[in-house]
């Protein structure tokens, strides 16, 4: 028999079953004997599949998050509640076989969520398709990592070695290294602050170790060792992440109380729909989204069709969001709101100027 009909002939026998205290624990059997076949339809299968790279999910909308967690923590359930897309939901784990995008709309942005397959230790390593969910986890500009608040709170340290395994930091900001590899003169460190966690011995050791012999080093935070490890891989990802306890309805106040309160964390409720549009609200925030409206001359805002931006997004941005051809014929721009000096009256500025959320813009060519 197939892994396939496997599968087919353990649903049906838990079809089948009735659900009483005598076949609890039968029906728990099944139940791990589907998780484990399912889990072998996750391995890799031949040499592409399984690899460095993520799932073929083309990123769409203004931003793309990604679900992360252990099989069964609610991934699709929560996918299911804030979408319009349907991903299978069910009590058994790895349920989800692939990468399932549902769109998110919200104060006129488009949010891409993605649904992943649930994954186990040592998914980076490329056990199962693990290595995969952990790769599409670097496509996204905001990782939500999902916890079953009924479960052990280690879930989260194993999945985050995970994520560090494939070069993901988590709410971290890239080191303030200035890194040049040079042809020839040896090796500069300068540092503009006091270093107390690496010194000059360790950092040309560690330059050594990577066959570096010639480059200048600018340092101007007081780094570890690790850190300069990652300044010169060169290709970490620092994505912002949000802890979310799913499954509160399943546990004591006191302990929701006790999640709640931990840094970048939120506590829901997907099957009683408790706190998701606050988790919406907190998804935006960490995204760092801007919304700007355009104004013709003569014309109203129009309301109906901002541009969304990131945090930090300049006038250029705003032209290259309504047409490219507009930046090589900018003139000037009008800007309204909170980045203009004059607010509540216009500001005159170039294409550098950095807008702010709900800003209204008008354009000028030559
Ligand atoms: N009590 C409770 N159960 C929930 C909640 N959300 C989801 N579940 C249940 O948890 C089980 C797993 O849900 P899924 O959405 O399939 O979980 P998943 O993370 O997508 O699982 P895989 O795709 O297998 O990795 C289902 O039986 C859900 O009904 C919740 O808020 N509370
Ligand atoms: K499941
Ligand atoms: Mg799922």
């Amino acid at each position: 028999m197939g892994v396939l009909e496997k599968i087919k002939a353990i649903e049906e026998e838990m079809a089948r079953t009735q659900k009483n205290k005598a076949t609890e624990y039968h029906l728990g059997l099944l139940k791990a004997k589907l998780a484990k076949y399912r889990a072998q339809l996750l391995e890799p299968t031949g040499k592409s599949s399984g690899g460095g790279t993520g799932f073929d999910v083309q990123k769409a909308g203004d931003a793309r998050v990604c679900l992360i967690g252990f099989p069964s923590v609610g991934k699709s359930t929560l996918l299911n509640k804030m979408t319009n897309t349907q991903s299978e939901a069910a009590s058994y784990e790895f349920t989800t076989l692939t990468a399932i995008p549902g769109v998110i709309e919200y104060k006129g942005a488009r949010i891409q969520l993605l649904d992943l397959p649930g994954i186990v230790e040592g998914a980076s390593g490329g056990r199962g398709r693990g290595r995969q969910v952990v790769s599409t986890a670097k496509t996204s500009d905001l990782i939500i990592m999902m916890l079953d608040a009924t479960k052990s709170t280690e879930q989260r340290r194993l999945l985050e070695i995970e994520l560090d395994a494939v070069g993901i930091r988590l709410n971290k900001t890239r080191p303030d290294v200035v890194f040049k590899q040079k042809a020839a003169g040896g090796v500069t460190i300068n540092a503009t602050v006091k270093l107390t966690k690496i010194d000059e011995k360790a950092i040309k050791t560690i330059l050594a170790g990577y066959k570096i012999h010639n480059c200048d080093v600018m340092i101007r935070e007081d780094i570890t060792i690790d850190e300069l490890i990652d300044v010169l891989i060169g290709t970490r990802k620092y994505v912002p992440c949000l802890y979310v306890f799913n499954k509160i309805d399943a546990i004591s106040l006191e302990q929701m109380d006790k999640y709640a309160r931990q840094d970048h964390s939120m506590v829901i409720s997907c099957e009683m729909g408790l706190n998701l549009d606050q988790l919406v609200v907190k998804i935006w925030d960490l995204i760092g989204l801007v919304k700007v409206y355009t104004k013709k001359r003569g014309h109203q805002p129009d309301l109906s069709d901002p541009i969304c931006l990131r945090k930090g997004a300049t006038i250029e941005d705003v032209c290259l969001g309504i047409h490219r051809s507009l930046v090589p014929n900018f003139k000037y721009a009008l800007v309204w709101g909170k980045s203009s000096k004059f607010s509540p009256h216009a500001q005159k500025v170039g294409l550098n100027h950095a807008v702010a959320d709900e800003d209204v813009v008008s354009i000028f060519t030559k």
